[in-house]
């Protein structure tokens, strides 16, 4: 097992690019992530595949539904072997805690994790659907919500995880996507950091796609941003 704290976003639309993605990326020294569009086209032959390079697969598929049916698909995410899954926080506690008791709780269980506010909404998103309070606060009552309920840790911005550390321990793993090294492109995220600030703000894992998968030398980039982290 990895333990590199980059997982690198394989957001692609066929297996094979994700596969020549990953045979230029060193699996001691990144995890990948498996997300919505590759596993739709591709199913879990592509996480058996990555996973048979030696990759660590978290699997984010943000699952999101009735209790019953968010359970069975953990349960089957499990079976896969992923190293790390995701549920909505906002599917509410017992659908989280569902979730929980369908994977169990042994050491070899994936990694439990709540999606809270996306890092692609902005304050003005946040109000059009409903949402009421501030962005910060409507996270910390999500990330509570989901340590309550048995989650290992949480997706959220690194604008969050200094607050969220204080109130829920650093133990309770805080995933952050939205990360931009210096001179990458924001592209359709708002609330973005760099690694560096991440890291020291207290993330655990740094979720980061386009600034890597898009680099001319992928693995360079990776090892540039290893070496600001250093
Ligand atoms: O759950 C996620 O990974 C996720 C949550 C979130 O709030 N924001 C977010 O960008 N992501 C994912 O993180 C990755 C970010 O990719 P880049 O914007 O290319 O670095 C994408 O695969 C998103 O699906």
């Amino acid at each position: 097992m990895s333990q590199s704290n980059i997982i690198v976003a394989l957001d692609y639309s066929d297996a094979n690019a994700a596969l020549a993605m990953a045979e230029q990326l060193d699996p001691t020294r990144c995890r990948l992530k498996v997300g919505k569009e590759l596993f739709t086209i591709s199913g879990p032959e592509i996480v058996r595949n990555l996973q048979q390079q030696g990759f660590d697969i978290f699997l984010d598929l943000k699952y999101h539904d009735i209790p019953n049916t968010v359970a069975k698909a953990c349960a089957a995410a499990a079976e896969l072997g992923v190293w790390m899954m995701n549920v909505h926080t906002l599917g509410g506690p017992a659908m989280m805690s569902a979730a929980r008791e369908a994977i169990g709780s042994n050491h070899d269980a994936p990694l439990l994790i709540g999606v809270t506010l996306l890092t692609s909404m902005d304050q003005e998103t946040f109000e059009t659907i409903g949402l009421q309070g501030t962005i910060p606060e409507t996270v910390l009552r999500l990330a509570v919500m989901a340590a309550d309920n048995g989650l290992d840790g949480v997706v959220c911005s690194a604008h969050e995880t200094a607050m969220l550390k204080a109130e829920l321990g650093s133990q309770f793993q805080l995933v952050t996507p939205g990360i931009r090294p210096a001179g990458s492109a924001k592209g359709d995220q708002h609330r973005i950091m760099t690694p560096v600030q991440a890291i020291q703000a207290g993330s655990h894992y740094l979720v980061i796609g386009r600034p890597i998968t898009g680099a001319a030398d992928p693995m360079q980039k990776l090892i540039e941003i290893e070496n600001e982290l250093r």
